[in-house]
């Protein structure tokens, strides 16, 4: 999917929500555990639910992993139900990968053209030919962590290297790398107040901002100071919707907290447009 298809999505939607599959088969209703497949069977119910409400989805891929072989094929289940069934809406492999050149290759590999997601989150540590492998795809987006939600982003990513916090020098240098026209970054909700600094740098970019609903990241406070004229803005909430509730109801729970959030996008969106 391209950027334009992405920010016509948000403008139809009224809605720049991304929901985190992120399935924890302790956290699903119960009920759910006696089918085939318990993970796919919880995805599918809260995409049918709240496939209006989003433009997003994104699995983060610990959550498969964990399971083994039968998370990956609730993975793989889920990304050709959304392609097959949803082709507008923007997908993300959560998996944060980044190696050696040839490596990132195949991590590309594996999510663009094997599970053909739109988009996957990857780490700049190793730098320049470790993402690079990753923009080489067309019309596939390299979402860069940049300043993460954590309580740990404070011990590199806001330390200076050569009087810059080294988070801005990630943005920054990565401007500079071939097709970064294909990246975003990860900015998380609970850092809303550098914000304006990182749009001084990238006013153009998607912004993927986790931390919303469970990590308490204000929603107001992101659009005030990330919003940008293309929108640019992802805002994902993964527990605060999903485990809305983990009984009968829990479809109808989750597309009322997304529904919530919506309705905020919404008139962000009135204000800014
Ligand atoms: O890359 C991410 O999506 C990510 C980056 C970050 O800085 N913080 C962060 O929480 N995330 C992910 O976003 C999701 C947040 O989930 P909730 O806190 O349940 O909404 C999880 O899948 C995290 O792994």
């Amino acid at each position: 999917m391209t950027t334009d298809q992405l920010i016509h999505q948000i403008k139809i939607k009224k809605s720049f929500l991304c929901i985190g599959l992120d399935v924890d088969l302790n956290k699903i209703p119960v009920h759910l555990l006696k089918e085939e497949d318990p993970i796919f069977a919880f995805n599918k119910t809260i995409i049918d639910a709240t496939h209006h409400l989003c433009v997003a989805y994104k699995p983060n891929t610990a959550f498969y992993e964990a399971y083994g072989i039968k998370g990956w094929q609730a993975l793989e289940k889920t990304i050709n139900y959304l392609n097959e069934n949803h082709p507008d809406i923007f997908t993300i492999a959560d998996a944060k990968r980044g190696d050696i050149g040839n490596t990132s290759t195949m991590y590309a590999k594996a999510f663009f053209e094997d599970l053909e997601f739109d988009s996957v989150t990857v780490a700049p540590y190793m730098g320049k030919d470790s993402v690079e492998p990753f923009l080489a795809f067309e019309n596939k987006h390299t979402i860069l962590l940049a300043l993460t939600s954590n309580q740990g982003a404070l011990d590199f990513q806001t330390k200076k290297i050569e009087n810059q916090e080294l988070y801005k020098k990630v943005l920054e240098t990565s401007k500079t790398w071939k097709n970064s026209k294909n990246l975003m970054y990860v900015v998380g909700a609970t850092k809303a107040e550098y914000l304006a600094d990182i749009r001084q740098i990238i006013p153009d970019s998607f912004l993927l901002v986790p931390g919303v609903g469970a990590q308490g990241g204000n929603l107001n406070d992101v659009c005030k100071y990330g919003m940008n004229n293309y929108i640019g803005l992802l805002i994902n909430s993964s527990r605060g919707i999903i485990y809305a509730s983990n009984d009968n109801d829990f479809a109808e729970a989750a597309a009322s907290k997304a529904k919530e959030l919506q309705e905020q996008m919404a008139l962000e969106l009135n204000r800014h447009l």
